[in-house]
């Protein structure tokens, strides 16, 4: 059979384990249910076009097992469903027919949804497994394994994802190793394929940035060097994932971020952590105010508990700690449950950690390299070896002294300043104010200036018992911290406040 020649010539030792594995998955399922009671969902992408190879490879494969015989593969008779849509590309839908026809496929086409489509499908065959081409990273495959029950409200079956740990560099290498075809768009710079109304072709693989888009001309999918990036020519359904607190139509002005340390060491004070009080003081810095810093032991359930809570409560999480490759290294385990998500392998951030660690770095899994599943976001900067980890509105540092965290800091200002995610750098004012007074004396003015200016951030401290009171105005706009400083200034006599630097 050409494909496994094809893989059998290639020294792609990578895609040989990705490929070895999917038929193994694929020949498990074939033992287990009989050729009637398996379907292929196919639907022209690139996804399930590899399906296709790989299970008519692995159906003859199974076969030839079964009959010990050398013979070709005469017929692929598994039933193959395609929901036909009028949101299609015409492109996809003469490509799913081209293929049927080429590898004589048994194609049924439902015009229904999924749901109701399946629900028919499963009453009219006694189909109960169904392969498809979802894979790590796509937003339908968060909490599959390679064999996943349908979810609770679909009608029951087994849905199988031979290829579910494929990246997107594995997608393209199977293709084009085996030289099979494959749907014009991809070569289009179309690298995700939805309906006409949410995709468009990757903006990352635009060759003339200037050019009117109707005459943009774009390289092939395979050119796309960073496969996270597969589908930045969807339309987002939700402009952009929102954390609990941005979803509260309360906006508060000054960003609440939360500092959360792991490490037993901390709490037996063997270890006395530096870069918490480092953290505060830069988001100090920068306007942002600290709602809470914690340090958590090296225990998944409490890094879940604490990252859950933080994470509705304030715009960002920093944490740190725990992160590596050793037993007691969770965090980002715990960042994961918090989210309700399993830790997958990241093949993007597994090629950083081999160039960093290279050699020590064997065998085809890496435990360093398992990130929250869909919910990651890598932060590349030149700085940095390996990129920063952001899940949704978490940031998992992976600094382990002050100066590490000085560099990462260094980084994530830029980076977050260049838009995409919240910006570390709010536009951002304060201003100190120093009093005798006593802390009785100005207790109802503040109170009431709080009332009338709850934009602005009010913070009273004192360096010891008797010392003056320093009262700090925090918020996003200097003129309204000088109405506020006049409004206080206002109630009593003249010259009691001094500005400090
Ligand atoms: C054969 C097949 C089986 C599916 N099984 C499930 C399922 O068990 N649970 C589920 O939530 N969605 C299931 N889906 C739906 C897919 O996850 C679907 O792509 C997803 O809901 C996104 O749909 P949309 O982006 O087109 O709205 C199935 C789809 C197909 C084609
Ligand atoms: N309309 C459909 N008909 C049949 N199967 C479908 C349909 N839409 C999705 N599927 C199944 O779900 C899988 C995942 O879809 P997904 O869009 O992520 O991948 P793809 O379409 O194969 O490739 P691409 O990511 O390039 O769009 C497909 O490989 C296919 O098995
Ligand atoms: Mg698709």
């Amino acid at each position: 059979m050409e494909i496994d020649k094809a893989i059998g010539e290639s020294d792609d030792k990578r895609l040989k384990t990705k490929y070895n594995n999917a038929i193994f998955v694929i020949k498990r399922a074939l033992a287990l249910y009989s050729t009637e009671e398996v379907a292929f969902s196919f639907n022209g992408g690139k996804d399930s076009t590899v399906l296709l190879h790989l299970l008519r490879t692995g159906y003859f494969l199974h076969k030839k097992e079964l009959t010990c015989s050398n013979g070709g593969l005469s017929s692929f008779p598994v039933r193959t469903i395609y929901f036909e849509s009028p949101s299609a590309f015409t492109e996809t839908n003469s490509f799913t027919y081209d293929a049927a026809q080429t590898y004589d496929l048994q194609l049924d086409i439902i015009r229904q949804d999924f749901k109701s489509g399946l629900e028919a499908l499963l009453k009219a065959n006694p189909i109960r497994a169904i392969f498809l081409g979802v894979r790590i990273g796509d937003p339908t495959a968060v909490g599959q394994e390679q064999f996943s029950p349908s979810s609770p409200g679909w009608p029951p079956f087994m849905r199988v994802n031979p290829i579910l740990d494929w990246s997107y560099r594995d997608v393209w290498a199977f293709l084009l190793t085996c030289k099979v075809k494959y749907c014009s768009l991809y070569d289009q710079g179309y690298t995700s394929i939805g309906s006409i109304h949410d995709t468009v072709p990757n903006a990352l693989l635009s060759v003339n940035n200037t050019s009117s888009s109707k005459e943009k001309l774009f390289k092939p999918a395979y050119l796309l060097s960073d496969g996270r990036l597969e589908r930045a020519g969807r339309v987002k359904k939700n402009a952009s994932v929102k954390n609990d607190r941005d979803s509260d139509s309360h906006k508060h002005e000054v960003l609440l971020a939360s500092v959360i340390a792991v490490g037993d060491e901390i709490l037996s004070g063997t270890v006395e952590d530096q870069l918490g009080l480092s953290l505060c003081k830069k988001l100090a810095s920068v306007g942002w105010s600290v709602h809470q810093t914690s340090v958590i032991r090296n225990d998944i359930d409490s890094v879940s508990e604490e990252v859950d809570r933080q994470r509705s409560i304030c715009d960002m999480v920093f944490i740190y700690g725990g992160v590596g490759p050793l037993h007691s290294d969770v965090t980002l385990a715990g960042v994961a449950k918090a989210f309700g998500v399993r830790l997958a392998p990241d093949e993007e951030f597994e090629e950083y950690l081999r160039h960093l660690i290279s050699e020590q770095c064997t065998g085809d899994r890496n435990e360093m390299a398992q990130l929250p599943e869909g919910i990651t976001e890598l932060l590349h900067h030149e700085k940095l070896s390996v990129p920063l980890r952001k899940c949704r509105n978490v940031i998992v540092l992976a600094a382990t002294n002050t100066e590490e965290l000085e560099k990462e800091w260094e980084c994530l200002t830029e980076l977050t300043k260049l838009g995409g995610s919240t910006s570390l750098v709010e536009l951002y004012a304060s201003r100190r104010l120093m009093t005798s007074l006593t802390d009785v004396e100005v207790a109802e003015p503040l109170n009431k200036l709080g009332l009338e200016f709850p934009d602005i951030y009010l913070g009273c401290y004192r360096k010891s018992r008797q010392g003056p009171i320093i009262i700090c105005f925090k918020g996003k706009d200097n003129a309204r911290i000088d109405s506020a400083v006049q409004a206080l200034r206002k109630r009593f006599k003249e010259g009691v406040f001094v500005d400090m630097k």
